[in-house]
């Protein structure tokens, strides 16, 4: 919690490791994961909470005692651990010093005082409408209101509190059959919202034959149907070139690879971040390695004009989408990261609407629902000629079953409605070319 606290490291890379280091067993595993992943959805309500009964903010109390107090807070607020033993066993993580024992001990007699909803009604008590629920569901205002926003631009507001809830549940771990390499029925008995997919039986998804062989992956069924959209939008033509433009770290390019195999088409990836086009290489090795992974700026295809019949753009952007599997990610994030990343998913839209062919089909992703990252984006490129194409009804047919959002000919999905990822797609066609060239 201190690292991912002081050093910005990230939980779900970190705390796996830890895990194993102890050598913890399935139930402590699943304990450690809880109070982790919770402690950090929760960081805003439990710091909340924490700065009443210490009356100093979280930034004057040293960087120790301030993780296991959330921790602490964590256990007694929202899970079932006797307050006794949470306490006791958080002050023991506090060794022989006796300042911060001290300190601990008096915080958390005021918390066990009074009940948690009560101190919570108290710190709501004089907030704005949309702070208090901030607070309560502990997310930042600013992406409460830019949730609101998504859902209202598809007469769905009213759906926000469920959104927020979703974000603090515990996503189960989703699985992909890679076509050709595996079925889904070799991944378990859940279905998930994409024809590929399956929800990972419990316990680590490595135990999994077809995972460990590398002929399945852990992804969201989202992702998936985000990339589905692109491959299965119209009949693949033998020898079609496909790009993914922003790959790392391959997820969705593992996805792409074995769809191009199984149609005669060619995939090429590209990414920014040369570490990140590493994990891109090990995504496709048990797919297709000879996939080109090219290491650069999207920008720059800019200036390679029509040679491509589908491109992936998968675009950087904030993953408010994604909070409930990046447990910390809510609360790194900041307003001004918005404008700064739309500026980049214009350019890199521009650079894949001219680098596909003329009649060829860019997707257009983010897992963010942010209206700036998504329809704004989309609105800038049909501006300047793109040509939308009708994503829900592709995606109708990919996963009927699967209740769409989005507005327009956009597909938004959400976690509270779809059990995947808030991902956005929108699939672009290139004007010019002809409808043989689109079914050569
Ligand atoms: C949303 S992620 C892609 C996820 C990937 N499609 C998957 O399914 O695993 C966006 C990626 O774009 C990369 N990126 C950021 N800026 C870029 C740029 N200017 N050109 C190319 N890639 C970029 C990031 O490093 C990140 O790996």
């Amino acid at each position: 919690m201190r690292d991912v606290d002081v050093d910005d490291a990230y939980a779900n890379l970190l705390l796996p490791a830890r895990i194993r280091e102890a050598g913890l067993d399935a139930q402590d595993a699943a304990f450690a994961t809880e109070l982790a992943y919770g402690t950090l959805r929760w960081q805003g309500h439990l710091d909340a909470i924490v700065v009443a009964a210490a009356g100093r903010p979280m930034d004057e109390i040293d960087a120790t005692t301030r993780s296991v107090l959330r921790v602490a807070v964590h256990q007694i607020a929202r899970m079932r651990v006797p307050a006794h033993a949470a306490v006791h066993e958080s002050i023991e993580l506090l060794g022989d010093h006796r300042g911060r024992r001290g300190f601990a001990n008096a915080v958390l007699r005021r918390v066990t005082a009074t009940s948690i909803d009560e101190q919570v009604d108290a710190i709501a008590a004089g907030m704005s409408a949309d702070d208090a629920l901030a607070l309560r569901a502990a997310h930042p205002t600013w992406v409460v209101r830019a949730l609101r926003r998504a859902l209202d631009a598809e007469g769905a507001a009213d759906e926000l509190e469920a959104l927020l809830a979703a974000d603090n549940d515990a996503p189960r771990v989703q699985l992909v059959a890679l076509p050709g390499l595996a079925e889904p029925a070799e991944l378990g008995d859940e279905s998930t919202a994409s024809p590929l997919g399956r929800l990972s039986p419990a316990g680590d998804p490595w135990r999994v034959p077809a995972v460990r062989e590398g002929r399945a992956r852990v992804q969201d069924a989202g992702s998936q149907l985000a990339a589905l959209a692109l491959t299965r939008a119209e009949p693949v033509a033998a020898g079609e070139r496909w790009l993914d433009l922003c790959a790392g770290p391959g997820g969705k390019a593992a996805l792409l690879a074995a769809e191009a195999r199984a149609s005669g088409a060619h995939l090429e990836a590209n990414e920014l971040v040369p570490a990140r086009a590493g994990l891109v290489r090990q995504a496709l090795a048990a797919v297709d390695p000879s996939v080109e992974v090219a290491v650069g700026d999207g920008r720059r295809y800019a200036d390679v004009d029509g040679v491509y019949d589908r491109i992936l753009l998968d675009a950087p952007c904030t993953g408010l989408g994604a909070l409930r599997r990046r447990p910390e990610a809510r609360w790194r994030k900041q307003p001004s990261d918005v404008p700064e990343l739309a500026r980049l998913q214009s350019q890199l839209l521009r650079a894949a609407m001219r680098a596909v062919r003329p009649g060829g089909l860019v997707a257009y992703v983010t897992c963010s629902p942010h209206l700036a990252e998504t329809r704004a984006i989309v609105q800038g490129a049909i501006a300047d000629g793109a040509e939308a194409v009708d994503t829900r009804a592709v995606m109708t047919r990919i996963a009927p079953d699967a209740t769409l959002g989005g507005t327009g000919e956009a597909v938004q999905l959400w976690p509270h409605r779809t059990g995947t990822d808030a991902m956005f797609v929108q699939l672009l066609r290139r004007p010019g070319g002809d409808a043989a060239a689109s079914a050569r």
